[in-house]
């Protein structure tokens, strides 16, 4: 008999099979598993998003996407989920992919991606980039959120070779810590308790940038849910918006993260953040839902 198991814990009895079609898609290997919900809903909850999402009980993604019916307004709405269960505001390499996968579905070169944080504008450019406008950077203590009423661009938070970082919300929580060398700080032992310090309510995701030239940094996001992954967009949205504001940067840079480049903008006109970057398909399948635990 088949059996899913949920990471780190037991089996779970065979419901039945529940056969679904998914695509691997991912962004600067930031990889995605992702289905397909616009025409019947799918009964994907936390637990089996979380499951599949396991890298060896299950598929193994970074976020698990369900595409939604769109509201009015936008092409399709996407639903993001952490390899913890938990739901995310904002993705800024799902953004790009689901993009792509609708915009190529269409014959269309412009489509809106829909999340639980607003209506995101999303453009083909030529060479297979893609620049999706992940909206405004926000900036009040309360937005990012904060549990306290803090300046968001000095944070009063420290641990080990980091200090001071700055928070801003794109739609989900961010902190990034400026360093002068990022091999020496040790993400793995830091980052999950960055990312669960009673200063971030919500818990966040956690960005160590260093400062390469004017135009260009080095990135490393341990993602809240997630832990370290080879590139987050929303953390490239956010180290650009708190390298801006501490002034390191101009508005405009390319952001080196471990799974490869993002170009960045923070638009000086109306404060909206764009990215631009490939996507991919790895690969397709049919998975059975019911193998995991519900
Ligand atoms: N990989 C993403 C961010 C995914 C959500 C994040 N872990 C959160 O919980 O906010 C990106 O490319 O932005």
């Amino acid at each position: 008999m088949l059996r899913g198991r949920v990471p780190g814990g037991g089996g779970t009895a065979y419901i039945g099979a529940i056969m679904v079609p998914f695509r691997k898609m991912h962004g600067l290997g930031n990889d995605f598993v992702v289905v397909d919900a616009r025409a019947a809903a799918l009964p994907v909850t936390p637990a089996r998003a979380a499951a599949i999402a396991d890298r060896h009980f299950g598929i193994g993604c970074d976020q698990f996407i369900v595409l939604e019916p769109p509201p009015p307004g936008a092409d399709v709405f996407m639903r993001i989920r952490n390899p913890d269960g938990s739901e995310a505001e904002a993705c800024g390499n799902a953004t790009r992919c689901i993009a792509s996968l609708v915009a190529d579905e269409r014959g269309a070169d412009r489509v809106v991606v829909r999340t639980i944080a607003g209506a995101l504008p999303v453009e083909r450019l030529p060479g297979g980039l893609w620049r999706a406008d992940m909206g405004p950077a926000r900036l009040g203590w309360q937005e990012v959120p904060l549990a306290r009423a803090v300046d968001t661009l000095h944070v009063p938070l420290a641990l080990g070779p980091v200090a001071d970082p700055a928070a801003c919300s794109m739609g989900n929580p961010h902190a990034t810590f400026f360093v002068d060398d990022l091999d020496a700080i040790p993400l793995s032992e830091i980052g999950p308790r960055l990312e669960h310090d009673p200063i971030f309510p919500e818990r966040a995701n956690i960005g160590f940038a260093q400062i390469l030239a004017p135009d260009r940094m080095r990135l490393v996001i341990w993602e809240r849910g997630a832990g370290l992954t080879l590139a987050c967009g929303s953390g490239a949205c956010a180290g650009i918006v708190n390298a801006v504001r501490r002034g390191l940067t101009g508005r405009r840079a390319t952001v080196t993260m471990p799974g490869g480049d993002l170009i960045m903008e923070w638009r000086e006109s109306d404060g909206h953040v764009l990215m631009t970057g490939p996507v991919a398909t790895a690969f397709s399948g049919t998975l059975d839902l019911g193998a995991y635990a519900s």
